[in-house]
């Protein structure tokens, strides 16, 4: 394993708009997540939390700064290369799940592998493992609207971790869950997380950044405070 870390921003500042409009979203942000750490974010509304984790996904680009991931700095990349980097290592669990309703959970599970040129039967093969993984082996051959939306929400999951993804972004992954759910979709984040990958994950809640190894609290685009979880008890 590397001891790299998977993710590094390093003085990064994000201005959107510009003149009179101008939006500082992220002002010298540094912030490095190694393998094996799940980083929390927090903070207000507004405070840079989505810009910092599309940043990390290559899904936006610094004003000034740079993002790097494994060790490539994102602004050398093309956008043939960056977007075939998003779909390798990169892993995205937002809120608003994006499940294809006429595929079954293994073949929107296969999707994105099948995209980046994985043959099928590969595919299906680690769809099956990862649904499994999820707990959700038994509902490859469902339809997004003939399950839960916990058991939606692990479909999204696997789907972020299929593959050899070392970086796992999170944007409120729990969203309306209700508890116990929301606690095993921490619970399959921390299992990734400890088997080396690298997780950021964009929560409201203090119970879920329990789970975390740090937490970062974020206000009006700057890093406020960064502080080592230590709520073992809450797990
Ligand atoms: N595309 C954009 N154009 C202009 N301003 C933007 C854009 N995206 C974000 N902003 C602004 O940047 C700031 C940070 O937004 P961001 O969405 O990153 O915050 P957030 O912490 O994720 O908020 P929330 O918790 O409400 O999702 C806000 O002031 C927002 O209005």
């Amino acid at each position: 394993m590397s001891f790299d870390p998977v993710l590094r921003l390093a003085d990064v500042t994000r201005v959107h708009g510009d003149g009179q409009q101008a939006v500082t979203a992220l002002r010298e942000v540094n912030l490095d997540v190694d393998p094996g750490e799940l980083v929390a974010v927090m903070g207000p509304s507004g405070s840079g939390k989505s810009t910092l984790l599309n940043l990390a996904g290559g899904l936006d680009q610094p004003t000034s700064g740079s993002v790097v991931v494994e060790g490539t700095p994102l602004s050398i990349l093309s956008a043939g290369a960056l977007a075939g980097l998003r779909r390798r290592r990169v892993g995205y669990v937002f809120q608003d799940l994006n499940l294809i309703p006429s595929l079954t959970a293994v073949e929107n599970v296969m999707l994105p592998r099948e995209l980046d040129g994985v043959r099928a039967k590969q595919a299906r093969r680690e769809a099956l493992e990862v649904l499994a993984e999820v707990g959700l082996g038994e509902a490859a051959d469902r339809f997004p609207d003939e399950i839960s939306g916990g058991q939606r929400q692990r479909v999204a999951i696997a789907r972020a971790l299929a593959g050899e993804r070392r970086l796992i972004l999170a944007d409120e992954p729990t969203g309306a869950l209700d508890t116990p759910t929301g606690d095993e979709i921490l619970q399959l984040l921390r299992t990734r997380c400890d088997a080396g990958a690298a997780v950021l994950l964009v929560t409201h809640e203090p119970r879920y950044a329990a789970w975390a190894d740090r937490v970062v609290f974020l206000r009006d685009g700057e890093i406020a405070d960064s502080t080592a979880a230590s709520l073992e008890s809450a797990r």
